[in-house]
């Protein structure tokens, strides 16, 4: 049986026993420090919160928009109104997606597998069937078995978390192609996109030239130490035929002007070099997991070429629960894997994930306290 203690347990809930600890390495969000420039931006709070009360908030909107999208190089993103939803987080995003899924009536959700177990959560939770779809059958082989028959919307996370595979660009033309041809809606969550450059062709632009029906989740909150002060969008095709708009209005009326001039700048700061100070930064963090943890046997990671802010250890034998209940005896907290599985969490229970957008120092005690714990029998 999977990891009986944590049934019933969502990886948020084991991500929030964490938040208080020094050595946090659970949840996916940005804790590492602030750069010189990040921090110089902090320095002008009084003026841009200063400017984002004297602005209209639809300029401010758009402005965030389009620093953010164009940063990760996703020019055809859309400009109509309401093409781009802005929530407080992706989850938001997920539930409104989620929720205006439902009247749509017709078959199951097709759901990329494994992946975070908030998203089956949110769709389930709606009263929507899911099938997995495993990673190899959507990124290879027939694309009519990406797309299970029968089936309202197919919904990919890419890059995937927490393998960090990556939806390559001709791959998702296909499945745009076949989704448009069976009238599927084609549903991305691209929260950790801002981590891998292979995810940085225009997705819009295949997604508009395919002519389906598609909504994409986008997440300012993984990348900058930004205190969670970050957006949620949701794009969609002006086709895509759901009420993304009026259960929108539901739930929220705006987001703060203030966290889309503070988006606004981190973005610029980004673009002017800073991605590419981040994506070093995680490299090195990837690098110094994996070198403290080599001499360790039977121990493997399974996603070689993985550039998100987490990485993914193989356990071999040992049980995730075990590992990850000794190291939280000593104040130390990772997540184990069980629950991303969620179609099959026996399959999870031998693998744990660590956060990589974290302070060198704090990730290198942990993952010693880990290899210490993982050494002794
Ligand atoms: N709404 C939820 N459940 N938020 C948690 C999520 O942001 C954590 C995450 O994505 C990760 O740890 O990989």
């Amino acid at each position: 049986p999977s990891t009986p203690l944590l049934r019933g347990v969502n990886l948020t809930e084991i991500e929030s026993l964490a938040l208080s600890s020094q050595l946090n390495m659970a949840d996916g969000h940005a804790r590492q420090e602030l750069t010189k420039a990040q921090r110089s931006i902090v320095d002008e709070l009084p003026d841009l919160f200063a400017k984002a009360a004297a602005q209209p908030v639809d300029d401010l909107e758009r402005e965030a928009h389009r620093a953010y999208l164009h940063l990760l190089h996703q020019h055809s993103y859309p400009t109509r109104p309401g093409g781009v939803l802005t929530c407080y987080s992706s989850s938001v995003a997920m539930e409104i997606l989620a929720r205006s899924l439902v009247p749509a009536g017709g078959g199951p959700v097709a759901l990329v597998h494994p992946t975070f177990d908030n998203i089956p959560d949110l769709l389930r939770g709606n009263g929507l069937r899911l099938l997995p779809v495993e990673e190899d059958v959507l990124h290879e082989g027939s694309v009519s078995a990406a797309v299970p028959e029968g089936v309202r919307c197919l919904f990919i996370t890419t890059p995937n978390n927490p393998t960090g595979r990556v939806l390559a660009e001709q791959r998702l033309a296909a499945i745009a192609a076949e989704c448009a041809a069976r009238d599927v809606v084609l549903a991305l969550d691209t929260s950790f996109r801002g981590f891998d450059t292979r995810s940085h062709y225009d997705h819009y632009a295949v997604l508009r030239d395919s002519g389906c029906r598609w909504v994409v989740i986008e997440d300012t909150g993984k990348l900058w130490a930004t205190l969670d002060l970050k957006v949620g969008l949701l794009a969609s095709s002006d086709h895509v035929g759901l009420p993304l708009a009026k259960i929108h209005s539901d739930i929220l009326l705006g987001v703060s002007p203030f966290v889309l001039v503070l988006v606004t700048r981190f973005a610029e700061d980004a673009a002017a070099g800073g991605l590419a100070d981040l994506h070093r930064f995680i490299a090195d963090n990837r690098a110094l997991v994996r070198a403290t943890l080599a001499d360790v046997p039977d121990l493997a990671f399974p996603d070689g070429d993985a550039r998100v802010s987490v990485e993914r250890v193989d356990l071999g034998e040992r049980r995730c629960l075990d590992v990850w209940t000794r190291l939280r005896q000593s104040g130390i907290y990772v997540l184990p894997c069980s629950q991303f599985h969620w179609a099959d969490p026996a399959r999870g229970d031998h693998s744990l994930r660590i956060a990589l957008a974290r302070v060198p120092g704090a990730l290198e005690a942990a993952v010693r306290a880990l290899r210490a714990v993982l050494l002794r029998p």
